[in-house]
């Protein structure tokens, strides 16, 4: 089939490509025009495990393309994907101004001749239906269907995510279209839903607040574990055993971050509330991950009393999480400006997100180029993103290296008892 996917964020790239890894023709659009140059360059400008080698395999097998050119793209497609961003608006409601603009640019480039348009981008419950009425306000006579296929893939595993679905959602109105898209995704699994588009639309949100929920779930149970000394590690393995429960998504750390579950909750709430619903649970989601991370504070407060100003804290990782430059909505964010308050010294270290990082943290924030630089002569060390490269490291290696023998570890990765036999004041997220 012919596609053509607009937006080469982690969406567009990735799904792009992984429809022409399955032997479809992709043209991908972007209106940035340095990113599609760096892209017809075979550079890649998100970090993804595996991403480049298989952009690089499709494009020289000619079944994959970049352009600015929405309008030749769209003409030269049978589906046409929209995977731009949604980001959060001021009132928490998703901003769908780039969804909207690029339903106009294809109601202008339509003729007569049928095409699927695929809604890919995350949006609240009725934009397919919006973003039909704004491609026929353009172009009466287009022969279209629009239809919702939300994405499901995670950062850093992305490729791996889109070949290995768990499921795909269809929302279709017409036979023509479902059996369209069922026809292109079946290659990637039996497991496909077919529903309406509003009700895919919903299952999207609904997921990612429920995964956000079970999260700020387990961080509240941690919360209630430090103030009676029981390890929240061993309490969900209990609790995950139960397949009712599941062990996934129960590893209490410091909050949610990234670029979809904190505006998507937002959103969802938004939503509802335009309905006059006001979701309580989702409420109590975002109040319990927006304090999170001062647990990390807190312990840091509770070891040293109020003698922190002065002291160096080694920040070990940036990222939202692991495998990631992606620092929307990190909580490294929220943490350092808190350590900075109280006169204390930060110096981080990110193996990837380093220069994403830089331009959006205090000058004040030495950023070093080294594991072994950021935990040199520090006073305590904060576990922030749980990368795999700092797990590596012995307890004996990090006391010959450290002033002072404290870790705060805020994603509870870290081997609490081996750190402790060699003398460390070791504070996990509802684990001590
Ligand atoms: N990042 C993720 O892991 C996931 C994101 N999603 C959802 O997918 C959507 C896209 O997310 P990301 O890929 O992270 O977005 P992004 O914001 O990183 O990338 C969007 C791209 O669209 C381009 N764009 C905007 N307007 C355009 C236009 N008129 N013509 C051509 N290109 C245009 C932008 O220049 C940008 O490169 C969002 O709704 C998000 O919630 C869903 C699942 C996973
Ligand atoms: O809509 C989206 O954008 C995507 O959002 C998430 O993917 P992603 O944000 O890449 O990352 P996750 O691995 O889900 O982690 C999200 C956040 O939750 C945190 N987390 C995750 C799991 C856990 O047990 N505990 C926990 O604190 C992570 O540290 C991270 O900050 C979903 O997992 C994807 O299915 C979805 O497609």
């Amino acid at each position: 089939m012919k596609l053509a996917v607009i937006g080469t964020g982690y969406v567009g790239l990735v799904s792009g490509t992984g429809f022409s890894e399955l032997g479809n023709d992709v043209i991908c659009v972007d209106k940035i025009k340095e990113k599609i140059e760096q892209l017809n360059n075979n550079q890649i400008p998100i970090y993804e495990p595996g991403l480049e080698e298989l952009v690089r395999k499709n494009r020289e097998a000619g079944r994959l393309s970049f352009t600015t050119d929405l309008k030749a793209a769209v003409k030269a497609s049978d589906l046409v994907f929209i995977a731009v961003g949604t980001p959060e608006s001021p009132s928490g409601a998703a901003d769908l101004s780039y969804v909207y603009g690029v339903a106009e640019e294809i109601g202008e480039a339509l003729d007569h001749k049928y095409k699927v348009i695929v809604v890919k981008s995350t949006v609240p419950v009725g934009t397919s239906e919006e973003v039909e009425r704004r491609i026929l306000m353009k172009n009466p006579d287009a022969n279209i269907d629009v239809c919702s296929v939300p994405e499901f893939l995670r950062e850093g595993s992305a490729v791996h995510d889109t070949f290995h679905p768990d499921r795909i959602v269809i929302g279709a109105r017409t036979e023509k279209a479902a059996n369209l898209l069922v026809e292109l995704h079946s290659p990637l699994t039996d497991k496909i839903i077919t529903t309406d588009p509003r009700s895919s639309e919903m299952i999207k949100y609904a997921s990612n607040a429920f995964l956000a929920t079970k999260i700020s779930f387990i961080n509240e149970m941690a919360n209630i574990c430090d103030a009676y000394e029981a390890d929240i590690q061993a309490v969900a393995k209990g609790m995950g055993l139960d397949h009712r429960i599941g062990p996934k998504f129960l590893n209490a750390g410091i909050g949610y971050g990234g670029s979809c579950f904190p505006k998507d909750v937002k959103a969802l709430k938004h939503l509802a509330e335009e309905k006059n619903y006001h979701s309580k649970i989702l409420q109590a989601v975002i109040n319990v991950n927006d304090k999170q991370s001062d647990r990390m504070i807190e312990h840091f407060d509770d070891i040293f009393g109020d003698k922190v100003e002065g002291l160096t804290v080694g920040m070990l990782g940036l990222a939202f999480k692991p495998n990631t430059d992606d620092m929307r909505e990190a909580p490294s964010l929220k943490i350092i400006p808190k350590l900075l308050e109280r006169g204390v010294h930060v110096k981080a270290y990110d193996p990837i997100a380093r220069d994403n990082a830089q331009s959006l943290l205090p000058q004040e924030v030495k950023i070093v180029g080294s594991l072994t630089e950021a935990i040199q002569d520090v006073d305590a060390l904060f576990l922030v993103t749980e990368w795999e490269e700092f797990l590596s490291l012995s307890p004996a290696e990090l006391k010959a290296l450290m002033k002072q023998q404290v870790v705060i570890d805020g994603r509870n990765a870290f081997d609490r008892d081996a750190l402790k036999q060699e003398g460390f004041i070791y504070r996990g997220i509802g684990r001590k």
